[in-house]
């Protein structure tokens, strides 16, 4: 399959299409919903196996709809994991600084996107990714494969050609809702599969 060159960011129809779908029910739902979903969810993943024994996870602050993350972050804090969080660069790429409480995220408005609550200490590379023994990946949907539909900023795909290329291979999970899990979701040749999924209900593993 060729695509022009010049396809714009996140420019695949059948993604676009699904993409605008998933927002409008995400965009429907309730501060609370949001909030019930954060507890049930942390407690959720963290009964998986991989986060109990990792050192480092690379994880990011959930907004607006996305199931929270917060509850999440603080446990592994708590417990003495280091956290790292990422930051936005202008070519989408993600920098990465360290999770240091709620009062170390900084909201920061990048242009057409929704305001985000990035890390505002230093800045550890882009390369920091490469520690984690897991990185939790934010997304709209996840097929029986483990491929992942994102935003379309493409930056998480940078993320895990960037591990690919260093040969690292730490357990990636895709955090979602329930429904969010599908049979399948359109993919482009770049699209690489996450290894599990968390939702409310529970964790699944994909093979
Ligand atoms: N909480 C959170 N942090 C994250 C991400 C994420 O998905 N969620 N990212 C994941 O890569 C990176 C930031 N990338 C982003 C890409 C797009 C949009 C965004 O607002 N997109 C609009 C649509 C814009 C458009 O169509 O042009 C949207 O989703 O409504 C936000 C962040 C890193 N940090
Ligand atoms: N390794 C890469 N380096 C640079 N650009 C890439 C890479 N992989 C994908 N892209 C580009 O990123 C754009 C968005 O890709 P895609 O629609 O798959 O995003 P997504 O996976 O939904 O989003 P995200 O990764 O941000 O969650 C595409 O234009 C694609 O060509």
């Amino acid at each position: 399959m060729s695509r022009p060159p010049s396809d714009p960011r996140g420019a695949h129809p059948d993604k676009r299409t699904l993409r605008r779908e998933l927002l409008a029910v995400r965009r429907a739902l309730t501060v609370d919903d949001v909030r019930e979903t954060e507890t049930v969810l942390a407690r959720r993943a963290l009964e998986l196996e991989a986060l109990a024994s990792a050192r480092t996870v690379a994880a990011y602050v959930s907004v607006g709809g996305e199931p929270g993350t917060g509850t999440l972050l603080d446990a592994l804090r708590a417990r003495g994991t280091r956290v790292l969080l990422p930051v936005l660069l202008a070519d989408n790429d993600l920098d990465w600084g360290a999770y240091e409480g709620p009062g170390s995220l900084a909201r920061v408005e990048h242009a057409g996107k929704m305001a985000l609550l990035e890390p505002a200490g230093p800045r550890l590379g882009p390369d920091a990714v490469l520690e984690a023994d897991v990185v939790l990946l934010p997304g709209l949907a996840v097929d029986a494969r483990g491929k992942r539909l994102g935003r379309g900023g493409g930056s998480y795909d940078r993320v895990l050609a960037r591990l690919e290329a260093a040969g690292v291979r730490p357990d990636l999970v895709v955090l979602l809702y329930d429904r969010e899990v599908l049979d399948e979701v359109p993919t482009e040749e770049h699209d690489k599969a996450v290894d599990a999924v968390v939702t409310p209900s529970g964790a699944r593993r994909f093979t």
